[in-house]
């Protein structure tokens, strides 16, 4: 569970600790360049010997001071190096100031030209210190090109010269991760880095969007402000502070954590002992004949992640499709809202809604039912309610109404399209420069419980403000996993995992879901179609429970 920061937060935090006297932004700045140098001969140990050449490019700001010292850290080690200043020496922010002043002992200090950049020889190593969390607005066109790959073809076997970013790949923006658009050049160039060194902690930007394509390997450097470590540590088990927001992985900032720590403490079986209805009750309601099989997927999903038992409901008509495909999972006709209700009793602990249900009032009325179900004596929390799917399309003239009814034990699953018909106001043409998280905080404002959007970074966030990020990228890349179904299977992981008497609070295990519906994905690998999803659980179970 690391941190996520904004430029901002990593601002103050920087701030804070430099006016309480216990660190300068001077020897921040020193270990931020020095931490760059040994990420980049720790990942290429060829480095560490001999002389190579690299080109530095520094910007107008503290990044552009973190290029100074690596550029003198490499020529301590007997490096060539060239450097070049996009900005003026005299107007450097004082600690950038101080370590320009010192690489112009050692070596020159170029004014920035494309034409003279190309004119260097070849380099082995491309330091990107130009912006990093300063940046303000989009990248000017000769600098897109200068830190551009095709720029790379000036020199012989230019593929092979490695890429280094302090902080991020310029032009990436920390908060959002994208890259603001420019007017001149309309789909911003900006080259992925090798290795991105993120100093402290990672930024939203490293995670978000484009970030993770950008960044390439992210390293996070420590500089010596206070450890993050021990709020993360904090973190497990209780959801985000109001204006944090975190990555869903079983990691620190600077470490990993023991999987039966995160997310085995989150999943209810693998601890406690118990009868089948103390991991509760889930029912899933499915649609009409011929729409059974995404109830059914996310119904099975309840079953094998932790629920005692399941039950699915269904209109009368398609009983006798759905119990030619179901054994372990208990089913009864539901032909209305009324009789909905009637089932209902004090054991049910979760229910999931939407997957193949249909699109219209039969469907809010069955919504209706579930968010106004609560426990009775027997149980001491509502029932966790996710809603998917046509459960939540259903309300689309009117996502007011469906507002108004949901709980804090409610979890709305839209993907981009759903998203954009319940929150108009912040669908994907309409964010500007709101980061993904901002928007997903906002919905969660509105429609007053979590909202999960789902995406290769998927964003969960509560009303209040907390908020947390998963990211299919990098070694956790799942491309296959954008398969028909798989978001019923996300529903009915949550259901399941949110269903017993013991289940952490909702927040978490809607974290946990999301990270485990990955890893299923990504311990099967390409081929994979939404039915092996709930079979690959037991395997992914087995690795977090040692
Ligand atoms: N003491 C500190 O504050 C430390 C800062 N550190 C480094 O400093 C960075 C933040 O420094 P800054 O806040 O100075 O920000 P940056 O160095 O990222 O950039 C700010 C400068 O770039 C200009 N700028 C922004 N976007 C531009 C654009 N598109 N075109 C042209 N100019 C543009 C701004 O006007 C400003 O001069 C961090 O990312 C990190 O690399 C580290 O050295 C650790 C210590
Ligand atoms: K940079």
């Amino acid at each position: 569970m690391a941190e996520l920061l904004t430029s901002a937060q990593m601002r103050a935090i920087e701030q804070a600790e430099i006016e309480s006297g216990t660190v300068t932004g001077l020897q921040l700045m020193e270990r931020a360049g020095r931490g760059a140098v040994a990420a980049a001969i720790g990942k290429w140990p060829e480095f560490a010997q001999g002389s190579h050449r690299a080109l530095v490019l520094c910007g107008p700001g503290n990044n552009g001071g973190d290029g100074f010292v690596i550029a003198r850290r490499l020529v301590d080690r007997g490096w060539n190096v060239d450097l070049f200043l996009y900005g003026v020496a005299a107007k450097l922010p004082p600690d950038a100031r101080v370590n320009h002043d010192l690489w112009a002992k050692r070596g020159a200090v170029r004014a920035f030209d494309l034409a003279a950049l190309c004119d260097c020889d070849r380099p082995d190593l491309f330091v990107d210190a130009v912006f990093g969390t300063g940046l303000t607005r989009p990248l000017p066109s000769d600098l897109a090109t200068a830190l551009e790959v095709g720029m790379m073809s000036n020199w012989t076997r230019g593929h092979g010269i490695k890429r280094l970013a302090a902080d991020c790949p310029s032009g990436l923006n920390l908060d959002t991760g994208m890259v603001p658009a420019s007017e001149s050049d309309a789909v911003p160039r900006v080259t992925s880095a090798d290795l991105t060194v993120a100093f402290h902690s990672l930024k939203a930007g490293h995670r978000l969007g484009l970030g993770p394509t950008l960044c390439g390997e992210v390293q996070v450097v420590d500089i010596g402000l206070t450890g993050p470590d021990a709020s993360e540590r904090a973190m497990i088990g209780t959801p985000p502070d109001a204006d944090r927001a975190r990555l869903v992985a079983p990691e620190f900032a600077h470490g990993s954590l023991p999987l039966r720590i995160w997310p085995g403490a989150m999943i209810a079986k693998l601890r406690g002992q118990g009868h089948k209805y103390d991991y509760g009750h889930a029912m899933v309601c499915a649609g009409g004949p011929g729409r059974g099989g995404a109830a059914r997927m996310a119904a099975r999903t309840a079953l094998r992640s932790g629920a005692g038992l399941v039950t699915m409901l269904c209109p009368p008509e398609a009983l006798q499709e759905n119990a030619s495909h179901l054994d372990a999972i208990m089913l009864r006709a539901c032909a209305t809202a009324e009789t909905f209700r009637q089932i209902l009793d004090d054991r049910v602990s979760a229910l999931c809604l939407g997957p193949g249900l249909g699109v219209g009032s039969a469907t809010r009325d069955l919504v209706s039912v579930a968010l106004a179900h609560r426990p009775g004596d027997r149980g001491w929390r509502d029932p966790a309610v996710v809603l998917d799917a046509d459960a939540l399309t259903s309300f689309e003239n009117d996502p007011d109404a469906l507002f108004a009814q949901t709980h804090a034990r409610t979890v709305l699953t839209p993907h981009e399209g759903e998203f954009a018909r319940l929150f108009p106001d912040l669908a994907q043409s309409e964010r500007a420069n709101l980061s993904k998280i901002d928007v997903v905080r906002q919905a969660a404002d509105q429609a007053g419980c979590i909202v999960l959007l789902k995406g290769e970074d998927t964003v969960i966030a509560r009303p209040g403000g907390g908020a947390s990020v998963h990211s299919a990228s990098g070694e956790r890349a799942v491309p296959w996993l954008a398969t028909a179904g798989a978001g019923d299977v996300l529903a009915g992981l949550i259901a399941g995992l949110a269903a017993p008497e013991t289940a952490p609070d909702l927040y978490c295990v809607t974290e946990a879901a999301v990270w485990l519906h990955c890893e299923a994905a990504r311990q099967f690998g390409p081929g994979l179609i939404a039915e092996d999803l709930p079979e690959m659980l037991p395997k992914v179970f087995a690795t977090l429970a040692r």
